[in-house]
């Protein structure tokens, strides 16, 4: 039987068929009664999800729909927007980040991000993966050796570039910059990480290796991807939230979303009718 309705075919993106359910999962983040303001402005009304551990979630929705801003509040990065107010709560592992008092460095460590644009430093490909431990205050050099090797590896870099370490990172190729980036990202050993549209600006073979690399990253991490692209979120992930005009419209398991929405409003945004 085709795999196939609303305009997704699963099988044609070649996404290995499973049917999970929420309820049973292990939870990183749980996310109650979330709102959020850019001045007067409202940008999240009332969002409440669960985001499993080690699986991969994927935000989609329009344009403007908020979820880069949902995104940025799992490690308090809309902190750093002036006017920007959140009421509610999320608990990464039962406790608020947002109560007072909460060592957001600390936070930031445990909950990493990558974005659209790589943004590698401009130093050399070993400094880019050691950074965070440097300033952590890691120094020893077999340490940073080791992780540099093995956080490269993680990141299905360390082939490419091991006979270049030292070499800067401003060298590399657009997608072999954005795998740096997650090197270095997850070089501190993050529990979770937010992707924010990690292949907008990569090509398609780029976009591939990135891809892969998230499936092979997910056995030890709980990853959150935003993404345009659909087929993306249909190749890479387990779970998939659509938001629409700072709502969360529809969360559930990746195959059941897109072959079975419940909300004739996500069914409106998959097979192509807005957006
Ligand atoms: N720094 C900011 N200051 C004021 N308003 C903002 C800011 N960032 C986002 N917004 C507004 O919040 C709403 C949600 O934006 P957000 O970037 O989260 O949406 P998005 O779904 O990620 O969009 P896109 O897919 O275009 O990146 C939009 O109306 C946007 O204009």
């Amino acid at each position: 039987m085709q795999h196939q309705a609303h305009g997704i075919d699963l099988d044609a993106l070649g996404r290995k068929r499973q049917v999970l359910n929420l309820a049973e999962e292990p939870l990183a983040l749980e996310v109650a009664g979330l709102d959020l303001y850019y001045g007067e402005k409202q940008a999240l009304f009332d969002v409440n999800m669960r985001i499993p551990k080690h699986r991969v979630t994927a935000f989609i929705g329009p344009s403007g729909c908020g979820k880069s801003t949902l995104l940025r509040t799992f490690n308090r990065m809309n902190d750093l927007v002036d006017g920007c107010r959140v009421d509610g709560e999320i608990r990464l592992d039962g406790h608020n980040i947002y109560r007072k008092g909460e060592d957001v460095a600390e936070l930031r460590r445990r909950v990493g991000m990558v974005f659209q644009k790589p943004n590698p430093f401009p130093k050399s490909i070993y400094e880019n993966v050691v950074y965070g431990l440097r300033i952590q205050g890691i120094n020893q050099k077999r340490v940073l050796d080791e992780t540099v090797e093995w956080a490269l590896k993680s990141a299905a870099l360390w082939d490419e570039v091991k006979d270049r370490l030292h070499d800067s990172a401003l060298g590399l190729s657009g997608g072999q910059q954005q795998r740096l980036v997650i090197a270095r990202t997850v070089a501190v050993r993050p529990e979770v990480l937010l992707l924010d549209e990690p292949c907008s600006a990569l090509d398609p073979i780029s976009t591939l290796k990135v891809e892969e690399l998230i499936n092979e990253l997910k056995g030890q991490y709980t990853i959150v991807i935003v993404t345009h692209n659909m087929q993306q979120a249909a190749r890479v992930s387990d779970y998939t939230a659509f938001m629409y005009m700072g709502k969360l419209v529809e969360y559930g398991d990746t195959d059941t979303l897109f072959t079975n929405p419940a909300k004739k409003q996500t069914e409106d945004y998959i097979t192509g009718r807005y957006g």
